[in-house]
């Protein structure tokens, strides 16, 4: 049996494919809903953690209110270099721009998540940096990299689980929190408050 027990209905407030799959590869069952909080609105004060909790805890408390029996997950991404957000690229040039700042030098992402079930008046926060160093990239990479288009519905313009791939010299930290969730973290959490269990398995053997 290695199946995790699921004790709580789960429901993922996002959209992001790369949230999903995590999530599903941690053995998790649970429902997708994207929830309706514009990001845009929400300003750049230079606080990572302020600004990634308010928007995890604001996807989070969007679709509890339909689902007070669930327990929502809302997440969010940043990029941040030198002291300044670099979100969703929103055209070719600005992809360019992102990923010549981010060439030959180490920035951090961070990602919020948020935890939240109405019915037990359970809100969970918590904040996860990680550090990642890419290596010097040559024009012609970036030219070709924006042309693939996987740059433009991910921060900073990259994905480190995609084409991007070869950019990253390497990663202080969590790789998932880079990808979108951190996934050691939830889980701890989940499992902490019974969300989900694992199932009982035999001794271990004495040698
Ligand atoms: C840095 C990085 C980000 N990303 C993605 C993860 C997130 O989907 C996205 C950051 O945007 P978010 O606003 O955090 O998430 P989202 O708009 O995609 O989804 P939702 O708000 O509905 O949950 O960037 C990668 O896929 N790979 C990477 O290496």
């Amino acid at each position: 049996m290695t199946t995790l027990i699921q004790n709580g209905l789960l429901v993922l407030a996002s959209a992001s494919p790369r949230r999903k799959y995590l999530l599903e590869q941690a053995g998790l069952s649970f429902t997708v809903q994207e929830s309706s909080v514009d990001e845009a609105a929400e300003p750049w004060t230079g606080n990572p953690e302020k600004y990634t909790t308010t928007l995890a805890l604001a996807k989070a408390n969007d679709v509890a209110v339909a689902r007070p029996d669930s327990w929502v997950v809302g997440a969010d991404t940043i990029v941040v270099m030198d002291g300044d957000l670099l979100g969703k690229p929103d055209s070719v040039a600005d992809a360019r721009r992102m990923l010549g700042r981010l060439s030959g030098a180490t920035h951090r992402v961070y990602t919020g998540f948020a935890v939240v079930c109405r019915n037990r008046d359970h809100v969970y926060t918590e904040v996860v940096e990680s550090q990642v160093t890419f290596k010097p990239l040559f024009n012609d990479e970036i030219e070709w990299y924006v042309s693939t288009r996987e740059p433009y519905d991910k921060a900073g313009a990259y994905a480190i689980q995609g084409l991007g791939t070869f950019f990253i010299q390497s990663v202080n930290g969590s790789y998932t929190n880079v990808v979108g969730l951190p996934v050691c973290e939830v889980m701890t959490h989940l499992l902490a408050h019974k969300v989900v269990g694992l199932p009982r398995t035999g001794k271990l053997q004495s040698t």
